[in-house]
């Protein structure tokens, strides 16, 4: 079939605004890659037309697409630009243009005026415009946002018409959902997509406590040195776009003219640039070739090879085959993100590394899909090779990992799934299952490594120990221990980051390691009073033939450590984790124990902001080298830029390291623009549950009105499962039906209220997070005696709690506390 390229952003052509239009562009692009040489389609040259490879094409008898007809060597390759009434089609095929940048040999469509004029006149005509296209980009947002608000509308009329026959005409059937992420998310932001704010701006007026919380808008920062000419001559962006980007004084300007570049990829470069990317970055992630590289004269080959960079697949995908067409057809209404990846999203896609690789990148930014999509690509790599491929996929907790395995299959239905550690296929699963499967494959086998590990030889080691073990063993044993450490979390800590890890079994030895990042000195005497409950715990495990979590992962790594020196093949050529920083030692050593060492080998997504569950940790002292293989993403694709500018406000006053010890950053940015997060401040328990309950019936309303029916797609996140209770049952009484969700799916058809917790990965267009009071969260800092060291990390992860919480919401955040507000919300201000 002839291939199609397609554009990610077609938002200005005639189907945003006239939305019958919609239907007409599956059929379209079925006939373009199945029967272009049909008299039908009347794939037309333009007489007189500048570029000779411009056509037009029927779609309708009134409109005609513009596309460019390749010599893809026999059959033709089409690259696809946008649909247009007649007229408007002819004449605006006479002005563009489908070339190679000669800057970077990536190919793009862009009006001949613009490829033509980028000398130094240019420039100066730029620099005196750039205001009025900072200005025209602001509007084109907004018209953009409204067009998108339109077409909503326009879709749920015509939804609600087809229901309202199909029910006239058979009994009533339960209507249908569209699914996007865990949570029923509305339909994904393509690249470029609509900025501008959304019109339901305005605090609503039946919370008349409510105050909307104004983001700030800072002036960008860019890397020393930069001009429009290093722009154009460095990486080939246009020089009327460059000098508009430089003379932002906002970030919300630059943003606004990002999402609205008329070569897609170039915004996004931009965009790179001001947050943290260097020149050099950006030519690697983008794929940009030296100008010398680049032929002055390109040829069609020439052409269609630079509509494969990473630049260019960022803007356009390629429609190849049947699936790609199946698919193309379905990404026009969601899951575009499935075929338009970041360029720095797809780098870390393709990259092979000569080892363990690290991302990372705020709450959004796309790090599980790149694990998803680097995943799939491995396999298809090995199986392109005649390979049966070994790959796991991981993560920490169980929901997260059926939440990988669905994006898994959604991306390739075709995969081999396995359930059996080591065997060949795609395992997808949390940690702690994988290495039950490997302690039940070593059987009795496993009593040697017991001993090495917890210093008595054992096979009894699957059943779990229960959570109180420690305290147990401290009333017994812990007499001799300081104040400061007389603590179950003290000790759990020390033995899970220190004793567990190090495979200390005699005190001996326990006095003679280093216990790097404790926070807290031991003298020998301390050591020997620590030691004493250890080995206590130790006993009691043995006694009740049970271990911990942390005491099973630390097993299989020995177990397969010991295997691999007698020469058997670690169960995985491929091991990817997402959330990577919630592993514990042990889950590290486990990793490392999987993979067998070499290129590709292990693959880590984190972001140490979102740390809700282990202790700080780095990487390289538990066997994992990541050096000069970091990487970090710096565009959000989830929430808007509110909601993300409150969510930084939580971080302000908290410092970071990330998985390498440094210390981490959180600059990344949002093109997307909606409404202000709301502050609800009540008097009491019972007045906050009461406006709970109005603004969720106002959402729901909101979301009946515009058509986004999906109540699943609203969320309230509360700290524990006890409020979560109390938040079902006071809603329930106030004649809010809501979902509690716990372990399970999410579900359909009801609001759901979950913890914080259990919303981790997960992503929902509305979100309450109810209940943010003093004495809510920080929570658990109160009930334990902590080492000071300990005490600052376990507060830090309360931060976090809330700040993943905040980052769950795509397009409303709100936020409510009765009393006294947590002291976490200090930096957002209003909260008094
Ligand atoms: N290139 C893209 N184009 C459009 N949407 C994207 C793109 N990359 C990611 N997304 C969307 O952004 C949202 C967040 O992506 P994802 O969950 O991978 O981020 P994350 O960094 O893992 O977030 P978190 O750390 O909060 O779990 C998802 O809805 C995803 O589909």
């Amino acid at each position: 079939m002839p291939a199609i390229v397609w554009p990610s952003s077609k938002i200005k052509d005639a189907t945003t605004r006239d939305p019958s239009l919609q239907a007409k562009v599956g059929p379209f692009l079925n006939k373009l890659a199945t029967a272009s040489t049909s008299a039908g389609l009347h794939v037309e040259p333009i007489r007189g037309a500048r570029d000779k490879r411009v056509r037009t094409a029927r779609v309708t008898n009134f409109y005609r697409a513009v596309l460019f007809e390749l010599d893809g060597g026999g059959e033709p390759i089409y690259v696809f630009h946008g649909i247009w009434a007649h007229d408007e089609a002819i004449q605006l095929a006479e002005s563009v243009t489908v070339r190679v940048n000669p800057s970077n040999g990536t190919t793009e469509v862009t009006q001949i005026h613009d490829a033509i004029e980028q000398g130094t006149e240019a420039v100066e005509q730029a620099r005196r415009d750039a205001q009025a296209r900072l200005d025209a980009a602001q509007r084109e947002a907004a018209e953009i946002a409204r067009e998108a608000a339109r077409l909503q509308a326009a879709n749920a009329q015509a939804r609600r018409d087809a229901a309202s026959t199909a029910a006239s005409e058979s009994p009533a059937q339960p209507e249908a959902v569209q699914a996007g992420r865990a949570t029923g998310a509305g339909a994904a932001t393509g690249t470029g997509s609509a900025t501008a704010p959304a019109p339901d701006l305005v605090v609503p007026t039946a919370l008349p406590d409510a105050v909307g919380v104004a983001s700030r808008d800072a002036s960008p920062t860019w890397p020393q040195g930069l001009s429009i000419e290093v722009l154009r001559d460095e990486l080939g962006i246009g020089v009327t776009l460059a000098a508009a980007a430089l003379a932002a004084t906002r970030e919300s300007q630059l943003l606004d003219l990002a999402a609205t570049a008329e070569v897609p990829w170039q915004g996004e470069a931009l965009l790179s640039l001001a947050t943290g990317s260097t020149i050099d970055e950006v030519r690697e992630d983008f794929e940009l070739r030296r100008p010398e590289h680049v032929a002055a004269e390109p040829s069609d080959p020439e052409l269609i090879e630079g509509l494969r960079t990473r630049a260019a697949r960022s803007s356009f995908t390629w429609i190849e085959n049947d699936e790609d067409l199946r698919r193309a057809i379905d990404g026009l209404t969601f899951a575009q993100w499935q075929v338009f990846l970041h360029p720095q999203q797809r780098a870390l896609v393709d990259s092979r590394p000569n080892g363990a690789m690290r991302i990372s990148g705020g709450a959004g930014t796309g790090k599980t899909v790149v694990a998803v999509h680097r995943t799939v690509k491995l396999a298809r790599r090995a199986a392109a090779a005649g390979q049966e491929p070994h790959i796991l996929l991981t993560t920490y907790t169980r929901n997260l990992a059926d939440d990988l395995r669905r994006q898994v299959a959604e991306l390739d239905p075709s995969l081999n799934f396995t359930e059996g550690v080591g065997q060949p296929g795609l395992m997808v699963s949390g940690l702690d299952k994988v290495a039950r499967a490997v302690l039940q494959q070593a059987g009795d086998a496993i009593a040697d490594t017991a001993a090495q590990v917890l210093g008595t030889r054992r096979t009894n080691v699957l059943t779990v120990t229960r959570k109180n073990l420690w305290d147990d063993v401290l009333t017994l044993t812990g007499d001799d221990l300081p104040e400061n450490l007389h603590s179950p979390d003290f000790l759990e800590s020390e033995y899970e980051l220190v004793v567990l890890p190090q495979r200390v079994t005699t005190l001996q030895q326990y006095l003679r390691i280093r216990r790097p990042g404790r926070g807290v000195a031991l003298d020998r005497r301390k050591r020997a009073a620590v030691w004493t409950v250890i080995e206590k715990y130790r006993d009691r495990s043995a006694e009740l033939g049970v271990a911990s979590f942390a005491e099973l992962l630390a097993l299989a790594a020995a177990w397969l450590d010991t295997q691999a020196a007698r020469g058997v093949p670690r169960p995985y050529q491929h091991v990817l984790v997402d959330e990577a920083q919630d592993l514990a030692p042990a889950h590290l050593q486990l990793l490392r124990a999987l993979v067998e060492p070499g290129p590709d080998d292990l693959f880590l997504a984190e972001d140490s902001h979102q740390r809700i569950y282990g202790k700080k940790i780095t990487l390289s002292h538990y066997g994992i080298q990541v050096r000069g293989r970091s990487r970090r993403l710096t565009r959000n694709y989830r929430t808007t830029r509110q909601n993300l500018d409150l969510a930084f406000r939580i971080l302000d006053q908290g410092t970071y390291e990330d998985l390498e010890g440094q210390a981490e950053q959180h600059h990344y940015v949002s093109p997307r623009s909606g409404p202000e997060p709301l502050l609800l401040r009540a008097t009491d328990h019972v007045a906050e549950l009461d406006e709970a309950a109005t603004l969720l019936r106002l959402w729901l309303e909101e979301d009946q009105k515009s058509g986004t029916e999906a109540a699943e797609t609203i969320a309230v996140l509360v700290r524990d499962r006890y409020q979560r209770d109390n938040v079902v049952t006071g809603l329930a009484q106030r004649g809010v039906e809501v979902r509690p969700v716990d372990r399970e799916a999410v579900g359909r058809g009801k609001p759901v209220v979950m913890t914080m917790h259990r919303a981790k990965g997960l992503e929902f267009r509305k979100v309450l997070l109810f209940d943010v009071s003093t004495d809510a969260i920080p929570r658990s800092v109160r009930d334990q005696q902590y080492s000071q060291a300990d005490h600052d990390d376990a507060l830090l992860r309360e931060r976090s709690l809330l700040y993943v919480a905040a980052t769950r919401a795509r397009d409303q955040l709100a936020i409510s506390w009765s009393g006294q507000a947590s002291p976490l919300l200090e930096g957002v201000g209003g909260t008094r």
